[in-house]
C-alpha cells in the first residue's frame, strides 16, 4: 500500500469503527462501509474511539468517508475485513466488485478460516490473515471503546502492510506464523461463549474460580483437538498454553495477581459473542467451539464441553432473549 491511499473498512461495527477511528486520528485516509444504523449514529455524534489507556478523541464527520455504498472502496489501497465470520464470503464478493484489483485485503476477524474464504473468492488479490487481541465495546453515541490490551498482528508481506497500518495508539505487528497466532486466539476465544452465557463482564467472570475451571477445561479440550491436527498454537499472551489450564485453576488472589501483570481489562469489557446475544444476532460459535467439535468428529475424539456449549449458544440464539445468565454448574450439568 502506498501511504496516502485510502484504507477501507469492510463492515464497520465494534472493531471496524474503533480501528477506522484510530487510523483517522493517526492521519490516515479512511472509508467506512457500514449499515444505515451505524451511519446514523456516527452522523449524529461523530466517531469517538476511546481506550482503557485514556485515549479519547471525537473525530468529526468531514475527516473520513462513511457510506452504505461499497463505491467508497474505489480508491482503496487496503481493505480491512471486520464483518462477523458468517458474512465473510458475501463481503469478499463486495470487495471483488468494488475495490481496485491491486488492493491488499486484511482479515481482522476471529476464527481460523476467514483468510482462506477471502483468498478463494478474491483470486489474484493479496489477502493477509490478521488477529485482533483486544476487546472493543460499542457504547453508543459513536463511542467505540477498547477495553483490553494487546497489539494487532497481521501476516508479514513485502509491502510492509503492518507498518503502514500502525499509528500512535494502534500498533500493528507483522508475523511469519499467522496460522499459529490465529489458532492461539481461537483457544482464548473459547471463553467468548462462556462469557456470553454468564451475562457477566469479563473481569467479574474471570475473578470466579468456577468460571475459570470451566475455561481451563475448554482450553484443555481445544488444545488436545488441535494438537491431534499437528497445529502448534502461539499464545496471544505472555503465558504459554501449556501453563494456561493450571494457571486458570489457581485460587482467586493468586490468579488476580498474575492476570494483573499480563493484561489490562476494563470493568465493562465483555465478549463479542455476549454482544451478539444481546442484539439478537447470530453468533460465531460455529467458527470457535464448532471448529473443535469438527476436529473431534473427524478424529474420533471426545469434546463434550465444546458440544454442550454449542448447544447452549444455539438455544440462546433461538430464544432471542439475550444472555441466559447461566452458572458454571448449569453448563456442566448437561454433559
Ligand atoms: N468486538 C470485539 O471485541 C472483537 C471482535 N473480534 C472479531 O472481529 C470481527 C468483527 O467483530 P465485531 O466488530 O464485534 O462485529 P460487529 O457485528 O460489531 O461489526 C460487523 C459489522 O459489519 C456489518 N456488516 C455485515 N455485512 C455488511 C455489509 N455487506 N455492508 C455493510 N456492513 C456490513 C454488520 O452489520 P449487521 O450486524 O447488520 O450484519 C456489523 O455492523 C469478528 O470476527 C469478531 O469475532 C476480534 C476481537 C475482538
Ligand atoms: C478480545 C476478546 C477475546 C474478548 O473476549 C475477543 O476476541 C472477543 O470478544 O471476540
Amino acid at each position: 500500500m502506498v501511504s496516502g491511499q485510502t484504507i477501507g473498512v469492510a463492515g464497520a461495527g465494534s472493531i471496524g469503527c474503533f480501528v477506522g477511528g484510530m487510523l483517522t486520528a493517526g492521519g490516515r485516509r479512511v472509508a467506512l462501509l457500514a449499515r444505515p444504523r451505524v451511519i446514523a449514529e456516527i452522523e449524529a455524534s461523530g466517531l469517538r474511539p476511546t481506550s482503557f489507556e485514556g485515549f479519547d478523541q471525537t473525530i468529526t464527520r468531514d475527516r473520513f468517508a462513511l457510506s452504505e455504498n461499497p463505491g467508497v472502496f474505489e480508491n482503496a489501497g487496503v481493505v480491512l475485513v471486520t464483518v462477523k465470520s458468517a458474512d465473510t464470503a458475501a463481503m469478499a464478493d463486495v470487495i471483488a466488485r468494488h475495490a481496485p484489483s491491486d488492493v491488499v485485503v486484511v482479515s481482522l476477524q476471529n476464527g481460523v478460516g476467514n483468510a482462506a474464504v477471502l483468498r478463494d473468492r478474491l483470486p489474484g488479490r493479496r489477502v493477509l490473515g490478521g488477529m485482533v487481541p483486544f476487546n472493543v465495546i460499542a457504547l453508543g453515541n459513536g463511542r467505540f471503546h477498547r477495553a483490553t490490551s494487546g497489539d494487532i498482528v497481521i501476516e508479514q508481506d513485502e509491502a510492509r502492510t503492518a507498518e503502514t497500518l500502525s499509528v500512535p495508539g494502534l500498533k500493528v505487528r507483522p508475523t511469519g506464523n499467522i496460522e499459529g497466532v490465529q489458532w492461539g486466539k481461537l483457544l482464548l476465544n473459547l471463553n467468548n461463549a462462556l462469557n456470553a452465557l454468564a451475562d457477566l463482564p469479563l473481569r467479574r467472570q474471570l475473578a470466579q474460580r468456577e468460571w475459570r475451571r470451566l475455561f481451563a477445561d475448554q482450553v484443555a479440550e481445544g488444545l488436545a483437538a488441535i494438537k491431534a491436527e499437528g497445529i502448534k498454537p502461539v499464545s496471544p499472551t505472555p503465558i504459554p498454553f501449556g501453563w494456561l489450564p493450571s494457571l486458570l485453576r489457581l485460587p482467586d488472589p493468586i490468579f488476580e495477581a498474575v492476570l494483573g501483570r499480563t493484561m489490562k481489562i476494563d470493568p465493562e469489557a465483555r465478549s463479542s459473542m455476549w454482544e451478539d446475544l444481546q442484539h439478537r444476532r447470530r453468533t460465531e460459535v460455529d467458527y470457535l467451539q464448532g471448529v473443535i467439535t469438527g476436529i473431534a468428529d473427524r478424529r474420533g475424539l471426545d469434546a463434550p464441553l465444546s458440544r454442550r456449549i454449542v448447544e447452549l449458544i444455539r438455544r440462546a440464539e433461538r430464544d432471542a432473549n439475550g444472555s441466559p445468565g447461566l452458572t458454571p454448574e448449569q453448563i456442566r450439568a448437561g454433559i
